[in-house]
């Protein structure tokens, strides 16, 4: 392996974030290792896209420091790649050029590869506009991994599919991350997302890190008993009431995004 492959190791320091006098991160100490697929899961507004856009090194701790590979993120890194819930896909460029501004050297042939790897070698010409959301979600995975990732970002990306296509997004993602083995930070509010592909779950609560769950599961994991347990840890966490609030949380069997 040359010394740019494999997963990035990622270490963050009990960082802190403010924004004016809201403080929504206070000391996250997280580590991460190479090729570890970590999930964050937490109550809406806890800080989890937060703490990814500091990661991706597109905003900075207000202190503490993000450490990839031993050296601190001072913006955005070369070998990280993000992708959000919006593809963010060029629209007056075909599908093949948008997939060819991930790629370092600009190179075609990469970005016709990467495209390829999401199943989709045969919309290179075809504009954005033409897909389905799942296949526009899928060009925007190709442009990230056309840019070889060591760390790959993923702030809610499935959330805006549907049920089926969200399913096989999945294991498309989950896929990928074996053959290539880069590191993948998942955001999702989608518990059952997170114990189907993470190695670890983390649990963002008033800004700390209120759960850190090893998800000892074989691979492809079957919605089992085991998986169902490991659903019901993390929801349980979740769903405890607030101190603030004044409703009551109801949970229902099939109620697992929150
Ligand atoms: N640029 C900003 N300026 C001011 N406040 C911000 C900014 N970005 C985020 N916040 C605040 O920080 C808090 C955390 O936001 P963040 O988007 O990280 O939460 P989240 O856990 O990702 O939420 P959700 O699950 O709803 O997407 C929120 O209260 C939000 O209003």
């Amino acid at each position: 392996m040359g010394i740019n492959s494999g997963g990035a190791q990622l270490h963050v320091r009990h960082v802190n974030k403010e924004f004016g006098s809201t403080q929504v991160l206070s000391g996250i100490d997280l580590k991460i290792k190479q090729g570890e697929f970590v999930a964050i899961v937490g109550r809406s507004g806890c800080g989890k896209s937060t703490l990814l856009r500091l990661i991706a090194g597109l905003d900075e701790a207000s202190s503490g420091a993000i450490i990839l590979d031993a050296q601190a993120v001072n913006g955005v890194h070369a070998d990280t790649r993000v992708l959000f819930q919006e593809h963010r896909l060029l629209p007056w460029k075909k599908n093949i050029d948008n997939v060819r501004i991930g790629v370092k050297s600009g190179d075609k042939a990469i970005a016709e590869r990467a495209l390829g790897q999401v199943g989709l070698a045969h919309k290179a010409n075809d504009w954005p506009a033409v897909l389905s959301g799942g296949q526009r979600q899928r060009v925007a995975l190709a442009r990230a991994l056309a840019g070889n990732p060591r760390l790959l970002l993923l702030d809610e990306p499935l959330g805006a599919l549907d049920a089926l296509t969200r399913i096989e997004m999945q294991q498309l993602i989950e896929r990928l991350w074996l053959e290539k083995q880069f590191t993948v930070l998942l955001v999702t509010h989608d518990v059952s997302e997170a114990v189907a592909l993470a190695d670890r779950v983390i649990l963002i609560e008033n800004g700390k890190v209120g759960l850190d769950l090893k998800i000892a599961l074989a691979r492809p994991r079957e919605r089992d008993s085991g998986f169902a347990h490991y659903e019901k840890t993390i929801l349980d966490r979740l769903l405890v009431k607030q101190p603030h609030e004044q409703f009551a949380f109801a949970a229902t069997a099939d109620a697992f995004s929150i």
